[in-house]
């Protein structure tokens, strides 16, 4: 099939040369010259493991472009948008400039009987609205909403084999020629058994924030135990193992640490708030805001813990800071809590150096006021305290006893959970743990 996607970030980018791989000839358009220059090279512009492969596999077959000219998305029959929708400034309610925007640049080219299939994460409502907009110019193109689910770290795979696709569609013989198109577009994920569900555009909608709202809960329902493990001397961890082996739990988000970040549940959650409210139902979701505070008490947590283990003053000692992205494996540092704790402690006068395998660079722009090194060596030496923030996998790897020859004083804060204690502590460091003994 011929699709066109709009808006080539995180998820857009993904998206694009996913369906190439799946042999669709796809085009991809953003309004950033630069991502589109890096994209038509073959080139990621941002840290994603098996983009570049198949960008470079798309490009080479000729079944993939990028460009920043709308006119280009002519032949297609499906038009993805997946523009961005971050919080708006100063407000929890989500920014949708970006897809009105999309959505009216679209509009000129749209074909009769073409399909919108909007992407991009929306506040309940958003589809009927545009559907409206797209009806009232005169075009006689479709409008599904068909939210994502990928992870970052894992986006290619998860876009390949979702764990189930949901189309909000009209109701109707509209709704069926929809349903067929993204059935085509998604026949190979389709006939291995991915589950589907057809349903309209306000449950599409919501399916797509009360999962993320659902994460984000469990997340801090586990920091909350930790709070509690932290007054009782209980371990987290094990109560996690524990509970996680009840199959009506699962162990799975329920890693206590510094808590979540990143581009979508945090400013997710605060937009299905904002939503609610608007709806007269802000009662509903009000825990959302506890789920919110509790994680970004977590934040603090970690530097409160640093600043103690100096006996209240952390002015100019060295801190190492491990971490900077989100997450392991991405280089995204949106609403970071490795980022944040880096800078808190910069803002309270310790000498910060921070470490990441793939985040520096953006952490540069929007934090230059801290010290970075690529080398997780250069930032132990001397070090007065080690913070570990984003389980990497060049961090869990660290050998204690090495790690001991470099630093100053050996005292770790494992702000993710991820380092082995008994290996830590018999190499002579004090480890502190989040909610454990
Ligand atoms: N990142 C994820 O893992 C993920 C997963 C599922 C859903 N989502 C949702 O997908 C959407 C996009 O998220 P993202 O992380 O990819 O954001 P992003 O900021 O990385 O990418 C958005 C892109 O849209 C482009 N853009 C903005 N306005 C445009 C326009 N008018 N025309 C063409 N391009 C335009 C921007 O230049 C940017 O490259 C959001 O709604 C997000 O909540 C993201
Ligand atoms: O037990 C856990 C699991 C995750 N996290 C943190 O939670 C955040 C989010 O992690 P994850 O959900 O894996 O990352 P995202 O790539 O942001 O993916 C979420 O947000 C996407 C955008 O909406 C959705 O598509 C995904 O389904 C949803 O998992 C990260 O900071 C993690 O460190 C924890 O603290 N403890």
């Amino acid at each position: 099939m011929k699709v066109s996607v709009i808006g080539c970030g995180y998820l857009g980018a993904v998206h694009a040369a996913a369906m190439a791989e799946l042999g669709h000839d796809v085009v991809g358009i953003d309004v950033d010259e630069n991502k589109v220059a890096m994209l038509a090279s073959g080139k990621a512009p941002f840290f994603e493991p098996g983009l570049p492969e198949i960008l470079t596999a798309g490009i080479g077959s000729g079944r993939l472009s990028f460009t920043t000219d709308m006119s280009a998305v002519k032949d297609a029959q499906i038009h993805f948008v997946a523009v961005g929708t971050p919080q708006k400034k100063g407000e929890y309610a989500a920014d949708l400039t970006f897809v009105d925007a999309a959505i009216e640049s679209l509009i000129p080219y749209l074909s009769d009987g073409d399909l919108v299939a909007g992407k991009s994460t929306v506040p309940v409502g958003t589809a009927a609205r545009l559907a409206t907009l797209i009806a009232d110019s005169g075009s006689k193109a479709l409008l599904a909403w068909n939210p994502e689910f990928l992870r970052e770290g894992f986006a290619v795979q998860d876009t390949i084999s979702p764990d189930r696709l949901v189309y909000g569609v009209p109701g109707g013989g509209e709704g069926e020629k929809a349903k067929e198109l993204l059935d085509e577009v998604y026949a190979v994920a389709l006939s291995s058994g991915t589950p589907l569900v057809v349903t309209d555009y306000a449950t599409a909608e919501l399916v797509k924030v009360s999962a993320n709202a659902f994460l984000a809960t469990k997340i801090s329902f586990i920091n909350a135990m930790a709070e509690i493990a932290e007054s009782t001397g209980a371990d987290v961890t094990r109560l996690a193992d524990a509970i996680g082996f009840d199959a009506r739990i699962g162990r799975r988000f329920l890693n206590a640490g510094v808590g979540f970040g990143g581009g979508c549940l945090p400013k997710d959650i605060r937009a299905f708030t904002a939503r609610a409210e608007e709806l007269g139902r802000g009662e509903s979701v009000a825990f959302l805001k506890e789920v919110d505070a509790i994680n970004l008490r977590r934040r603090q947590k970690v530097v409160d813990l640093v600043v103690e283990s100096f006996g209240g003053d952390v002015f100019g000692k060295r801190v190492a800071v491990l971490g900077l992205a989100f997450k392991p494996d991405s280089d995204d540092i949106r609403d970071s809590p490795a980022l944040d704790v880096a800078a808190k402690l910069k803002g309270l006068g310790a000498d910060v150096i921070a470490t990441d395998p793939e985040a520096i660079s953006n952490a540069e722009k929007t934090h230059p006021q801290l010290v970075y090194t690529p080398d997780i060596a250069v930032a132990l030496t001397g070090a007065d305290a080690v913070v570990v923030v984003t389980e990497w996998k060049h961090f869990r790897d660290l050998v204690p006893a090495d790690a001991a020859k470099l630093v100053k004083r050996a005292y770790v804060i494992d702000g993710r959970n991820c380092l082995d204690p008994v290996a830590w502590r018999s190499a002579g460091w004090e480890y502190r743990g989040l909610g454990r003994p």
